[in-house]
This record gives C-alpha cells, structure tokens and sequence, in this order.
C-alpha cells in the first residue's frame, strides 16, 4: 500500500529511487517515434533530454519529505488561526500527466503548546506534494494530514481553487472550469469556526 501522507514507499513496499534521467530521456524518445515524429531531426534531437530533466523537476516533490519542510517551528504561545491564502500552485493530473494550477488557501490552528510553522513553509508544504503525480482531491487532503501530524495542529482547513488541462486543452475543453477541493480537520469542523475559516477564505 502506498502511504497516502509521505508517499515514500510505491505498491509493495519498494522506496522509491532517484529519477532515472536516461530512463526517462528513452521513454520521450519512444514517445515521439510512437506519434510519427523523426527524433533525430534537429529541432528534437534535444528533446528528449530536455523533457527528461522536466520531469525531473516538475515531478521532484516525490523524492521530499513533508517533514523536512515543517523543520523551522517557533513557540509563539499563538493559539488562534494562522491562514496563508493564495498561494499559487501548479501539479500534474496523474491521469493525463497534464499540469492542473491554481492557488490554495492554508489555515491552521496552532498546538497547545502554540507550535507554529514559518509561513513560507506553507507554501513549500504544498509544493512537496503538489510535485508529484496528484489528484487535486488527495492534494489537499495530504496537505491537511501533514499539518495535523507535523505540527500537531488542534485545526487544518485547506481550499484548492485549480484549472486542470486536461479538461481545458482536450476531451470536454472547457477552458476555465474551475474544481474547488477543501479539507477539514480537527477542531475547524466546529460549524462556528469553519465557517469563519470559510469567510476569511472566500473574502477578496
Ligand atoms: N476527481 C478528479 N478527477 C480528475 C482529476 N484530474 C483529472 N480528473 C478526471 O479524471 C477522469 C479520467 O476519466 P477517464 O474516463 O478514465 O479518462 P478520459 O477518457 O481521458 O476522460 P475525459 O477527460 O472525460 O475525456 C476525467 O474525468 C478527468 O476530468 C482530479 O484531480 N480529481
Ligand atoms: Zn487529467
């Protein structure tokens, strides 16, 4: 079973390992054979290496690990929501290898014993698992799970406004549908708080 939090391990247990970049360079190659283009003429000759180190960067949160990211924490005895909104975002729908981007909204509720995060750590929070092959639904909730785990936050409320390609550039084309996704956790599934987490949220 793959760990739906850290996704260090794949099906069956294996870790998984570095990117193999000749791999990869191979299968964009086959890739370009397969659709009828000539790989060797000059304007490809580069692609595939190119392509390959794409991947490689695009899909780099596979070989992070969240906990690594939520290092810095400060003791600030703050006990009420800390939100980051808008933080743009962009993934890879692991049913097309299309790009889906957007922005999230994070809030959370700091422990008891007030351990917060640096708020640019919410943002590299995201980046960790938004660089890997996703659905926006798993994205959002993993961020949620880490927050609570990592930080021990009594709260996690985390909104994913995203476009996806795939549903833009081919089959339905619809350019500028918009898929909301959000993750409650804790004690921000008071209907008193959510709703104020909400209205922060949703305030332009
Ligand atoms: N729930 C969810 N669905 C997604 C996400 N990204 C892509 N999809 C959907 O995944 C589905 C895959 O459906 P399939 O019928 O297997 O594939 P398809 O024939 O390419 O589907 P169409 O996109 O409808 O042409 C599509 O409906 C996509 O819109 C995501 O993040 N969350
Ligand atoms: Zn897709």
């Amino acid at each position: 079973m793959t760990d739906p939090v850290t996704l260090n391990t794949l099906a069956g247990g294996r870790a998984i390992g570095d990117f193999d970049e000749k791999r990869a360079e191979s299968a964009i190659r086959e890739l370009l054979i397969a659709v009828g283009e000539d790989p060797d003429r000059e304007g490809l000759r580069e692609t595939p290496a190119r392509v390959a180190r794409a991947y490689r960067e695009i899909l780099g949160g596979l070989r992070q690990d969240p906990e690594d990211v939520l290092t810095t924490t400060f003791d600030l005895g703050h006990d009420e929501m800390v939100l980051v909104k808008d933080i743009e975002i962009v993934s890879l729908c692991e049913h097309h290898l299309l790009p889906f981007h957007g922005v999230a909204h994070i809030g959370y509720i700091p422990a008891e014993t007030g351990k917060i995060t640096g708020l640019s750590k919410l943002a590299r929070l995201v980046d960790v698992f938004a660089r890997r092959p996703q659905v926006q639904e798993r994205l959002t909730t993993q961020v949620a799970d880490s927050l609570m785990r990592i930080l021990e936050a009594r709260g996690a409320i985390v909104v994913i406004e995203a476009e996806h390609m795939c549903m833009s550039v081919r089959g339905i084309r619809k350019p500028g549908a918009k898929t909301t996704t959000s993750a409650v956790r804790g004690q921000l599934r008071d209907s008193t708080t959510r709703a104020e987490a909400m209205s922060l949220i949703l305030a332009r």
